[in-house]
């Protein structure tokens, strides 16, 4: 009888090229997605080094972590991020990439790129230059962050040295509460694992709550994962995971679309397969969460309070946490729905696709956002925006004085113009919260996009499950 596998062993081992004594392995790699940000220098080795890309057409590019999200017709005011979009221009006509540039439609935050465009697939091995890669994992692709050193490795050979990690489960049964979204149910799985938790592991998603999410609601989990402290996060493909990418325009077509299926449907944990690591939760306790520190694991429920770091035995972790809540500037005992905020995000590979805005939107209705914060919505891609002002949510953002802006990472991290400033509190959708994240200074808690456009409205936190339907 063969072995029981997980879904990472299966990946894992139709992609294994070679493994040396040491558990040091060769992965095949069939997507690589570039950006601007890590890729110079790896071009810039094949140069020096007369190497070419071994699959060109195996990789995609493109442009977001530092295009301007305002009128691009208009000059790029900043010559760094003009001079790394060159450099991309320039390396992916030299050396064959297709490559979506600042005013393709198609241009976007590349974890949401490569999913619409069908070139992420089930059962793949997907890298990037870009922590986040983990986004892909939703789709039942072994699919993490790269560095730069080995974005130039896969450039030339395609493939990939790697350990195999150990396999973890988080099983999250039961039925989410209306009002509570993917984003809570990551945040929930954070606060209970810690930062490091998924460290050395890769994380198997399942559970009723998991197989229920839309995969806008899957991608939002495995985007995560490495906040969680895993390299990769990945979900079975299913029927939902096939109507999402059926018709794509790089999804396979006819015979090979049905010869696809047939093998993603193989894609699954085997009865009795070996988990290192087993985490369970129930999405029916879970409530709407807020961050209140500087890491994605200081979470708390939005009906709670500040918490105090007293009440941390370990020394280390209770000093770092009262620093935290200097930075926050707040006070343990402080209601969640008491903090007022200042800027409001809507935005980013965690939360920055249709059905995201869909629930902002919801949330808005005919409402206006409070006076004195300032708030954006910045599309994932040129698809979402054009989806949501074909919806006419664009209108629903502006009207209540949400500005709408051009697609790309934007204040997720603060590389363009969007910045918080000095002691400015901000709402958003976004994954990462430590210091100076969306600016010097500032300050980030991060929700769902439903508990941030509740925030832009009401000017402070607010339980999204007591909000007024408009
Ligand atoms: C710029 C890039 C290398 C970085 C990452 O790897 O994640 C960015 O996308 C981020 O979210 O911090
Ligand atoms: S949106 Fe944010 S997290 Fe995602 S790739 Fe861009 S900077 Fe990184």
């Amino acid at each position: 009888m063969t072995k029981a596998r997980t879904l990472y062993d299966k990946i894992w081992d139709d992609h294994l090229v070679d493994m040396q004594d040491d558990g040091t392995g060769l992965l095949y790699i069939d997507r690589h997605l570039v950006h601007e940000v890590t890729s110079p220098q790896a071009f810039e080795g094949l140069r020096m080094t007369g190497r070419t890309v071994r699959q060109p057409s195996k990789t995609l590019a493109v442009v977001d972590h530092n295009v301007p999200t305002t009128d691009r017709s208009l000059p790029n005011p900043d010559p760094q991020s003009v001079t790394q979009i060159e450099a991309l221009a320039e390396n992916t006509r030299e050396f064959g990439i297709e490559y979506y540039d600042a005013y393709d439609k198609r241009q976007g935050v590349v974890h949401i790129v490569g999913p619409e465009q069908g070139f992420t697939l089930p059962g793949m091995t997907i890298v990037c230059g870009d922590s986040h890669t983990s986004t892909h994992g939703a789709f039942g692709a072994l699919a993490h962050g790269i560095g730069t050193s080995e974005v130039e490795h896969v450039l030339a050979t395609q493939t990939l040295i790697q350990k195999k990690a150990k396999n973890m489960l988080v099983q999250v049964d039961g039925v989410l509460p209306e009002g509570v979204t993917a984003k809570d149910i990551i945040l929930a799985i954070i606060g209970e694992i810690g930062t490091a938790g998924g460290t050395g592991y890769v994380i198997e998603y399942a559970g009723e709550a998991i197989r229920s999410l839309s995969m806008e609601g899957r991608m939002t989990i495995c985007n995560m994962s490495i906040e969680g402290g895993a390299r990769a996060g990945l979900i079975a493909p299913d029927d939902t995971t096939f109507e999402y990418i059926e018709g794509r325009p790089k999804a396979p077509k006819g015979e090979a679309w049905d010869m696809a299926v047939e093998y993603w449907k193989s894609l699954h944990t085997d009865e009795g397969a070996h988990f290192d690591k087993v985490i369970t939760l129930n999405a029916a306790d879970l409530p709407p969460i807020v961050t209140w520190g500087s890491s994605p694991e200081d979470v708390i429920s939005v009906t709670g309070t500040v918490p105090n770091p007293d009440d941390i035995p370990e020394e280390n972790t209770r000093k770092s946490k009262w620093r935290a809540l200097e930075y926050m500037d707040l006070k343990p005992g402080t209601k969640m729905v008491d903090i007022p905020v200042d800027r409001v995000f809507i935005g980013s590979c965690t939360n920055g696709r249709i059905e995201d805005f869909r629930a902002a939107a919801e949330v808005i209705g005919d409402r206006k956002v409070h006076d004195g914060v300032s708030a954006m919505v910045v599309p994932g891609s040129g698809l979402v925006k054009a989806q949501a002002e074909a919806e006419g949510l664009d209108k629903i953002f502006k009207d209540a004085g949400f500005e709408w802006r051009e697609p790309g990472c934007s204040m997720c991290l603060a590389m363009n113009a969007d910045k918080l400033k000095p002691g400015e509190r901000c709402a958003s959708t976004s994954n990462r919260n430590f210091e100076g994240r969306q600016g010097f200074k500032g300050r980030t808690h991060l929700v769902s996009p439903a508990m941030a456009a509740a925030a832009a409205i009401a000017g402070h936190f607010v339980d999204i499950r007591e909000w007024p339907k408009a």
